[in-house]
């Protein structure tokens, strides 16, 4: 007889997670979780909430209520013991202007204690083909190299949890999509957990595993991106965003 297939390890689980902004639930009650070595796409038009979950993920916004739990931790008593196995990049979050790339990179490297930093930089800034940035000033880089630049930032500390918010915001398709190859490169090779948002459904579909669609707050849909066009009756993952968006809903 063959063994049980073993179930997958739990990285991250959001228990109930509400946020209110002056008594509208920007997040009602949301239920998920993360497995070790997947990459999970949190999808949702404008204002869904995507960004208030990152935040809380990351304790930039504490929830109204509901709980988080990492690593087998709960986030609010280990925040620090958490965030120290993670990293985050986003599209909209600038790293201080007036350091040449490899300074910003090196001060990182030393908040979060990397060993081997300058070849860690080094071997990061190789392999999102951006070695001729290291000793430009970071203020000066055009959004899609300040993008790349900040994909290395986050992967300094080898994150076993890594928050991606619209990482491929800013670059033209050509780089988006050495970037998204990149991505899925190293987090099959150090089976990285990954919670991703982007608009560019591309992106979804190539990169991850699983999604989630999030309506005023709320989930609306969960699965493969297959399954859910299947469910959903439609042709592709961007006629279901624009289902959604529209109506709310993935069925008629
Ligand atoms: N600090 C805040 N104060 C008041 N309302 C807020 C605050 N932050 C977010 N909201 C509201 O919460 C809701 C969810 O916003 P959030 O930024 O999470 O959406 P999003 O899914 O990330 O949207 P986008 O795709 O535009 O980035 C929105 O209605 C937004 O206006």
């Amino acid at each position: 007889m063959s063994a049980p297939a073993s179930s997958p390890e739990i990285l991250l689980e959001a228990r109930d997670l509400t946020r209110e902004f002056d008594g509208v639930k920007a997040l009602d009650s949301f239920n998920f979780q993360l497995h070790r070595g997947e990459v999970l796409g949190l999808l949702g038009a404008n204002g869904a909430g995507k960004t208030t979950t990152m935040n809380m993920l990351l304790g930039l916004t504490t929830p109204t209520s509901g709980t988080i739990e990492a690593f087998g931790m709960d986030f609010q008593k280990h925040r620090i013991d958490v965030l120290k196995r993670s990293n985050f990049s986003s599209a909209y979050t600038a790293l201080p202007g007036n350091l040449r790339v490899w300074q910003n990179l090196l001060v990182f490297s030393k908040l979060y204690g990397v060993k081997n930093a300058k070849q860690k930089i080094d071997s990061l800034l190789e392999l999102f083909e951006i070695p001729d940035l290291r000793t430009r000033v970071t203020g000066q880089l055009s959004a899609g190299e300040s993008t790349r630049v900040n994909l290395c930032k986050a992967l300094l500390n080898d994150p076993e949890l890594l928050l991606l918010d619209e990482p491929t915001a800013s670059l033209d398709p050509d780089i988006a999509d050495k970037v998204r190859k990149t991505i899925r490169k190293v987090q099959a090779e150090r089976r990285i957990s990954i919670l991703y948002t982007s608009h560019n459904m591309r992106d979804i579909e190539e990169v991850c595993d699983r999604v989630i669609f999030l309506h005023k707050g709320k989930v609306v849909a969960e699965g493969t991106p297959s399954d859910i066009v299947k469910r959903s009756q439609t042709n592709s993952l961007e006629d279901v965003f624009i289902k959604i968006a529209r109506s709310g809903e993935i069925e008629d």
